[in-house]
């Protein structure tokens, strides 16, 4: 898989390994990325995901291959390193006792923000104005909703360069997850901080993201930047006795084909501007769709 990230990587992982048992839930995964960049990382239930996540913040020892986080072993960061990432994880546990309010007020004296980055006061009230939380009611008692928004304060507010996203909206209601993901956008603009999102969700990833990496088994089995997916992602669409015609045709054009479909459509990318008339001068009968993420996704990781 080529190396596509266009800023210099914060994040690199090569050929990461990561066995439990004989499962083997990351099977040589390799990509990097970089400060501005969105990633949404897109995957089917256990393709690895969360174990890549674990693996990027330390939580996980690779069985083999490296994962470096600012130029360290993930295993290894320090506590200032440690301190320029935000998490927010699928569900939130502990710290049941404490208040919503007390939590905040306890850990800040953990949370040390980047003064400057965003102009910390304004970007704090903004989370909170979003978050809208009981501030009185103990953690064990807030709906699961508002636990998710209580992390997401916790993951952004002290300005990570590095934020890590596992499925941060799954529980949270259709209006707030638009809030969110409008606010996790202005975060990413305001800051130029790294964003790694995983989420079933692929609409809002596609109104968000940078780049797509999707994973399957383990692996990175498809790595584009958004623009280049807008662009020049296609489905191809022939009778199925002109396939191979048309797989011959597309040799040497620029369009590379990622998948073949089981009726026998051709997922391409690299599709440009002239594609089309260069296609139609081949006399092949095709029908030419652009494809969205969730329809690439079905075809990347069947
Ligand atoms: N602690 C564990 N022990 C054994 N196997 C595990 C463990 N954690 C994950 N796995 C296995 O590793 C594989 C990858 O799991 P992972 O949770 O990373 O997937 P995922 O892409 O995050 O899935 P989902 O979308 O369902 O959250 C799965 O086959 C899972 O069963």
């Amino acid at each position: 898989m080529t190396d596509i990230a266009t800023t210099p990587a914060i994040v690199r992982l090569d050929d990461v390994v990561k066995t439990y048992g004989t499962a083997r839930a990351l099977d040589g995964m390799r990509f990097s990325f970089g400060l501005g960049e969105t990633v949404a990382l897109l995957g089917p239930n256990g393709a690895g995901k969360t174990t890549l996540i674990g693996c990027l913040l330390g939580f996980l020892l690779p069985s083999s291959g490296s994962v470096r986080v600012f130029d360290t072993e993930a295993a290894g960061l320090d506590a200032a390193q440690r301190g320029r990432i935000g998490f927010v994880p699928q569900a939130m546990t502990g710290f049941s006792g404490f208040s919503a309010g007390e939590l905040l007020d306890y850990l800040a004296h953990f949370q040390v923000p980047k003064l400057g980055r965003f102009g910390t006061a304004p970007f704090d009230a903004r989370l909170a104005d979003w978050a809208r939380l009981p501030m009185g009611t103990r953690v064990k008692s807030l709906s699961g909703g508002q636990r998710q928004r209580l992390s997401i304060i916790l993951a952004l507010r002290h300005a990570p360069d590095l934020l890590v996203l596992d499925e941060p909206v799954a529980s949270l209601d259709p209006q707030a997850r638009h809030d969110f993901m409008a606010l996790l956008a202005e975060y990413r603009d305001r800051t130029g901080a790294a964003v790694l999102i995983s989420s079933h969700i692929l609409s809002d990833l596609e109104r968000i993201a940078t780049r797509a990496v999707f994973v399957a088994h383990g692996r990175v089995v498809h790595d584009t930047p958004m623009a280049r997916f807008r662009d020049g992602t296609r489905l191809l669409r022939c009778p199925p006795e002109q396939v191979s015609a048309l797989r011959s045709a597309l040799v040497g054009s620029g369009v590379s084909v990622l998948r073949e479909t089981p009726s026998g459509a051709l997922l391409v990318d690299g599709w440009q501007p002239g594609s089309d008339s260069a296609l139609r001068a081949t006399g092949l009968v095709v029908e030419i769709d652009t494809p969205d993420l969730e329809a690439t996704f079905l075809e990347m990781t069947r």
